[in-house]
């Protein structure tokens, strides 16, 4: 399934946040978006995923969702959004509860996802007992497990310290190398966008209008940090980001 986005625009009362944003979001591709704090990412992500209407412009859904689809759009947030009262399984087993799926292939599902996020041993951990990281593994497990057409990532691991981070970046291009899963992955890390987007939309500040969409042709699984051709690209993502930021930075200080 491709999802296009075409003129979106944006207000929140008096304050214009977006402003005719148009791009294609390819099927089988990690699609990043990053901008300066503030600039209207979360809104767009929000947008593409259905939980709120532009003030103008569409988000247009083309093509079937993928065979096994339960649910075509999935969010995973930063803050892992998970309940402390249900084990690991049972934090994944809920995504599923709605759906006409027997117990045993419930079942399947879930060992499937756990096996893919490295999670087998820890089905029956509650989230307490869990690191940042293991969590975030269970709420990207979560939203696996319905096999969605598009996974909606509001800064998946900005609440995680900086080696964690790497050991996800690697999981997460592990699970993408070997079952392509179409994703827009909002950050405001560059190095995040680098290892991971097939294509990189930058925002200007708020109202965020597309600055840029910077492709990468180099595959996932040969992207390493240090690449000279990914720190090239991140130079010039920051180069085209860095004026916009400070202003931006600025203007949340003063209100
Ligand atoms: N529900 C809302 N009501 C009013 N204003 C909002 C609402 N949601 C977001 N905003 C404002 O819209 C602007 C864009 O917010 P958004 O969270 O989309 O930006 P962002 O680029 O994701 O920011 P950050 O990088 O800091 O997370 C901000 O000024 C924010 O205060």
């Amino acid at each position: 399934m491709d999802l296009t986005v075409s003129s979106v625009s944006h207000r929140y009362g008096t304050v214009e946040v977006l402003r005719d944003i148009s791009l294609d979001i390819p099927g089988g591709r990690i699609l990043c978006i990053v901008g300066p704090s503030g600039c209207g990412k979360s809104t767009l992500l929000r947008m593409i995923g259905g939980l709120e209407m532009p003030s103008s412009g569409t988000v247009l859904h083309r093509g079937a969702p993928p065979e096994g689809c339960l649910n075509p759009l999935t969010f995973v947030f930063q803050d892992f959004a998970l309940l402390p009262w249900r084990s690991v399984e049972g934090n994944i087993s809920l995504a599923l509860e709605d759906h006409p799926l027997s117990r045993a292939q419930k079942a399947e599902l879930i060992s499937d996802v756990l096996t893919r996020t490295k999670l087998s041993e820890f089905r029956a951990a509650w989230p307490r007992q869990l690191s940042g990281g293991m969590k975030q593994r269970v709420a990207i497990a979560r939203a696996l497990a319905v096999n969605p057409a598009v996974m909606l990532m509001d800064e998946p691991l900005s609440a995680l310290d900086a080696q964690t981070r790497e050991l996800l970046m690697d999981d997460l291009v592990t699970l993408w190398t070997r079952a392509p899963f179409t994703a827009v992955y909002v950050t405001h890390n560059l190095a995040e966008a680098v290892r991971l987007g097939h294509r990189i939309v930058v925002l200007s500040r708020r109202p965020g209008m597309i600055r840029e969409i910077v492709e990468i042709d180099m595959p996932l699984e040969a992207r390493c940090d240090g690449d000279p051709v990914l720190e090239a690209h991140k130079a010039r993502l920051w180069k085209l980001m860095r004026d916009q930021a400070a202003a931006a930075d600025m203007e949340l200080q003063h209100g």
